[in-house]
Order: C-alpha cells, then structure tokens, then sequence
C-alpha cells in the first residue's frame, strides 16, 4: 500500500501506488507531495545536444508496454559528455506522453506532439528538466490493493528530487509511468547507478533528538518530517533520543564513530552546542591532544547536520539562512557542505568546551535568569528575563584583552572608540591590546549568528568561515541607549553606530571580571522563585554567567576563547541573510 508517513491515514480508494526498489518487494515509506507536486510549474530550457524530431501521436500508457519496447527505448552508454544520452524513452508524465532523455547530469522530458497538417514541428515544445545533483531518490512505482505487501502492477518509476525557492528547499516527486517492466528496469538501473556517484551523499547516519527542546516538538519533528526523507534516500539512521544534559556526550565518547557518514541532531541551540562540542572532544581524544593545555585542535571526523527544533535556532538558521526541518534533512541527504570556524573557550590553561558564540554581561545574565526560571513557558521565560535582566542593567568592570586578525584581511567593519589601550606583542607575532573598564555586554562571536531578531545576525560583520571572530563590545551607558542598540538588530538600522559600541575583528580574547560577588548577590535576590530541580548550580564564589550557544557557563576565572578556522564541518551551506521575517520582540 502507498504509505504517506505524513499523513498516514491518506487510503486512496481500492487501488493504491507503492514506490519500491524494482526487485525488491517490500513496500517503501514514500513522502506524499503529491498535492504540491500538481502544482509544479515546468521550466522552459534549450534543447540539450542536438536536434530530435519526436512528432508521433501522444500515446496513452496503456499503449506503451506494446508498442515501446526495450530496444526502441535503449540509448546508447555513453557516459563521456553531459550533454550525451544515456537512455532515451517514452513516459507518461501527468495527462501526457513525454520524450524522455537520460544524460549523467539531468533527465529532460519533452511533449510529444502531432505533426501539423502543413508538417511543421510545432513550435510550443516546452522542455522540462530535473538535474541529477537535486534528485534523491529513485523508486518503482507499482499498484497495489489495499493490505497487498507486495507485487502490483509496475506502473512506471518515481525521481524524488528537491526543488530550491530562496533559502528554503522541498522535496518533490516526479512520476513517469511505463507500463513496461524491461523499459522500466534499464531506467531504474541507469538511474540508480548515477546517483551512486553522488559519494557526498550520506548512507548511515547517528542522529540525536533531544525530547525536551523548545515546545517538546523535536521529536515530532523527526520522525514525521525528516526520518520519511532518510528513509526514502536509503540512509540509515541510528537514533538516540536523549534523556538526560550530558547523553549526547557520553555516546560520543564511547561510539563507534567510522560506520556513521555524518552526525545528526534535532533540537535547539542547546543540543547543537553539545553535539558540536562531543565531536570536537572525540577528534581530540582520537588524536591524543592535551586539552588542559594551550593546543592545536584537530578537526572533526564527522559533519554535523542540524534540525533545527529549538525557540532561535542560531546555528541552523546561519548555515541554512531559515528554520525549516526538511530543507536541513535535504541538505543533509543531497551531502552539502559547508565548514565553519569553531571556538575553543578554556580557563586557567583547560579546555572547558568547544562553540560558537560567547555573551557576557547582560547576555551571560540574561540566560542565567531564564535557566533558573526553567518551569515557565519558554516564550514567558525568555520575555521576563530580558525585562529582569534590563530593569536590573549593571555594567560589569572588566579586563579585555584581543589579538586582531591581522591588518588588512577583514578589519574594513571594524568601529573602535576612544577607550584606551595597550599594545602587547604575542608569541605568534600578533599584538594584544588590553583595555579595562565597565561594559554593559561583550559578545564574541565566529558565525554571524542569524536568527529571526536579527535577521542579519548578531555579528553581521563575520562569516561562517572567514578564520576569526566578531567582537562587539557595549560599554556602559544609559538604559535607554543600551535598548535602542538591541532594538537595532531588528531593524535595517546599524546597531553598532552608538558612541559606547564598539567592534573587532579577532582571532582570540581574554576576559577577566574584577567584580567580586556581584553575580552571587543577584542569585539570592529571586532565589525563592526557582524551582530548586531544574535551577542550575550557581556558586556563590564570585564565578560569573557566560552565554555559551544559548547555553549557560559558569566561569570563576579569565576566559580564553580563540577561533580555530573550519574546524567543523556542517551539512548546509553558506547564506548571508536569514529568509524569515523578523520577529520583534514585544518586550523592548
Ligand atoms: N531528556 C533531556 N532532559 C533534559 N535536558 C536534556 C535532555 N536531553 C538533552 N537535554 C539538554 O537540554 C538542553 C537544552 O536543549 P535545547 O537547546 O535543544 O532546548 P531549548 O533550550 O528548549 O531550545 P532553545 O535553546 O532553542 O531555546 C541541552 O543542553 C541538552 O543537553
């Protein structure tokens, strides 16, 4: 029977289609896109490699499996150009009879028209095509009565292939029906063996779902929107579901890592933070680096694909420019890469993890109070920990130090204020410069960090894999100023034209807080509002709230972060702008 993962409970009346390996007989889960797939608009495009004069009657496809048999069909292997065919054919596509060809880059199907009474080609001969790089799938497609398992009449073959509208992408089907099995199975064999050269394309994948994240959806989210898209590309997926902050890390320590092509989470920003963080920690220990000194990480083994299903989805929406569960699964499928620069943040000479984006000040505080409040709703929770966190707006006293990448490579965005400074000269021939004094929020950022509040990005000014950091540093001032600088990020205004902002580009920072105790002395003043289960550990030994990738870090100490260019390599690519419209936050 045709199953429809999606919308399961779609019979269609006595007979139904099944799509499935042609000698395989086991029923596949196909994905139904069979409403959207009716409204396909077909592309016009020149005729590819020569003339051909296709003028018969249109054939219906009971007609075919007669009248079209296997060496009528057959073209010639001739896999040295693209514009060659492969194979060539006659299917029914839609209501009409289609001239199908076969090269080793797309399959290009034209109508087949009666010749005029004058014996002139008609001239309306639209030519439609589906490129190979964007098909993912290939299935038989068969009719089955309700309950069969297997057999059926072979009705023709399925490309499941994905269709691209801006930054989002969309899984389509495209049937061409032949009654024939012998035409059906050179095409089947054709096609399959073409897309086996795809060898970016994943087949086993470990895939982590955090139940927990955002609206509790994540889980949802897998198994009705990507786990039918793995299934149907022939991926398999080996799925944990977490239980616990700290799982995704304790099976990337143990796991047999060489049989998966790739790691898979769905989850928030959270989740995403942890995944990257264990499989930057395994490359390590496989390579055998001291990560409690100063030392040169080796990459990760394994690409990471992202699902997003958080409340900001950070990281998602910068390698995929929008939130959206099945263009991250097909980026997934079709093996797109993109390789993005990691940071490393450590104390005291340790390595306490791997990320992308650090906050402190009113980010760090933010967090912390929305961490300690984990029984709201999450949309209440974020609101009221802006609102708290601005009603309490304390600058914190601290010294900064940063390595600029080096002159001349991507300093032109840079805006550096008054603030004074001095110059050290690194070890590696970079010069430090060190400032102190009060700021309101110091962001340290490797990825521009797009998300549905700042659709640009929190660091608009970095890419996701330009080999350095964003350093945005706000300095104390009046409430309302430090409002109008967040308002920013929403708006097409620049955030950082305020006379207390301002920006680096970097390749490492220290931050060393000289308040004593004031963190502590904030804990305590809502201290019987938490809910003593999910409120986190917050010491009262003067350590101070980092935002980590939406994480919350407790540092007692200076913190070191330092960029490692393409560290990590994600499945995605790079976009410049997120594609969704921008939320505003109703509480500033
Ligand atoms: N079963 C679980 N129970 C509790 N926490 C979990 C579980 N599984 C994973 N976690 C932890 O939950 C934390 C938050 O996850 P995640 O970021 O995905 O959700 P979120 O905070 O609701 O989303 P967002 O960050 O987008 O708001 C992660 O640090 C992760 O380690």
């Amino acid at each position: 029977m045709f199953e429809t993962p999606r919308k399961s409970n779609n019979v269609r009346g006595v007979w139904s289609e099944s799509q499935e390996e042609l000698h395989e007989m086991q029923p596949v889960s196909a994905v139904d896109t069979s409403s959207r797939a009716k409204k396909k608009k077909k592309k016009k495009k020149p005729q590819p490699g020569g003339k051909r004069s296709v003028s018969a009657p249109q054939l219906s496809t009971e007609a075919l499996p007669e009248t079209v048999s296997s060496e009528s069909l057959q073209g010639e292997c001739t896999l040295n150009n693209n514009d060659e065919p492969i194979v060539r054919g006659i299917f029914q596509i839609g209501k009409r009879s289609y001239d199908v060809v076969l090269t080793v880059s797309r399959v290009t199907w034209t109508p087949i028209q009666p010749e005029t009474p004058t014996g002139d080609a008609s001239s309306q001969r639209k030519e439609a095509f589906v490129e190979l790089k964007d098909v993912f799938a290939v299935k038989v497609k068969r009719r089955r009565t309700v309950g069969q398992q297997s057999g059926g009449t072979l009705l023709g073959i399925t490309l499941f292939h994905c269709k691209r509208k801006g930054a989002k992408l969309k899984d389509h089907e495209t049937h061409l029906n032949n009654l024939s099995v012998d035409h059906c199975e050179i095409w089947f064999k054709h096609l399959k063996a073409l897309l086996s050269g795809f060898q970016n394309r994943p087949k086993s994948l470990k895939v982590f779902v955090n139940p927990t994240s955002h609206k509790k959806e994540a889980l949802r989210v897998y198994m009705d929107e990507v786990a039918p898209l793995f299934k149907l590309a022939d991926i398999e997926a080996d799925l944990t579901i977490t239980e616990r902050k700290g799982h995704v890390l304790s099976v990337l320590k143990e796991c047999e890592l060489d049989i998966y092509d790739g790691v898979v989470c769905v989850g928030g920003d959270g989740t995403v933070a942890e995944v990257a963080h264990g499989l930057l920690l395994r490359a390590q220990m496989d390579a055998g680096r001291d990560t409690d000194s100063i030392f040169t990480p080796v990459q990760a083994a394994l690409p990471l694909g992202i699902i997003p299903a958080g409340s900001t989805d950070i990281v998602a929406c910068s390698v995929h420019g929008i939130r959206h569960p099945v263009t991250a699964a097909l980026h997934i499928i079709m093996g797109h890469r993109q390789p993005v620069d990691a940071c490393s943040f450590s104390s005291l000479g340790r390595l306490l993890r791997f990320g992308f984006s650090a906050m402190f000040g009113f980010g760090g505080r933010t967090l912390a109070y929305a961490e300690r409040h984990r029984w709201m709703p999450p949309s209440q929770r974020r609101e009221m920990a802006l609102i708290k966190t601005l009603a309490n707006l304390k600058p914190e006293d601290c010294e900064l130090s940063f390595l600029p990448l080096k002159p001349g490579t991507d300093g032109a965005q840079e805006q550096t204020k008054t603030r004074s400074r001095k110059d050290v000269r690194d070890s590696e021939g970079g010069s430090w410069q060190t400032t102190q004094g009060l700021f309101l929020n110091i962001s340290i950022m490797a990825i521009p960090c797009l998300c549905s509040m700042a659709p640009r990005g929190l660091a608009p000014n970095t890419r996701l894999n330009n080999g350095s950091m964003a350093l945005i540093m706000a300095g104390n001032t009046s409430r309302s100023d430090f409002v109008k600088h967040l308002k920013r990020y929403n708006s097409v205004n620049n955030q950082f034209s305020f006379s207390f902002v301002e920006t680096h580009t970097v390749k490492a920072v220290k931050l060393r807080p000289r308040t004593q105790g004031c963190w502590a002395d904030e804990v305590s003043e809502d201290n019987e509002e938490s809910d003593s289960k999910s409120a986190p550990i917050i010491s009262s030994d003067g350590s101070y709230p980092w935002n980590i990738d939406g994480d919350l870090l407790e540092v007692p100490s200076e913190l070191y972060i330092r960029v490692h260019p393409e560290l990590l390599t994600l499945f995605g690519e790079n976009l410049e702008e997120a594609e969704e419209s921008p939320v505003k936050c109703s509480c500033i």
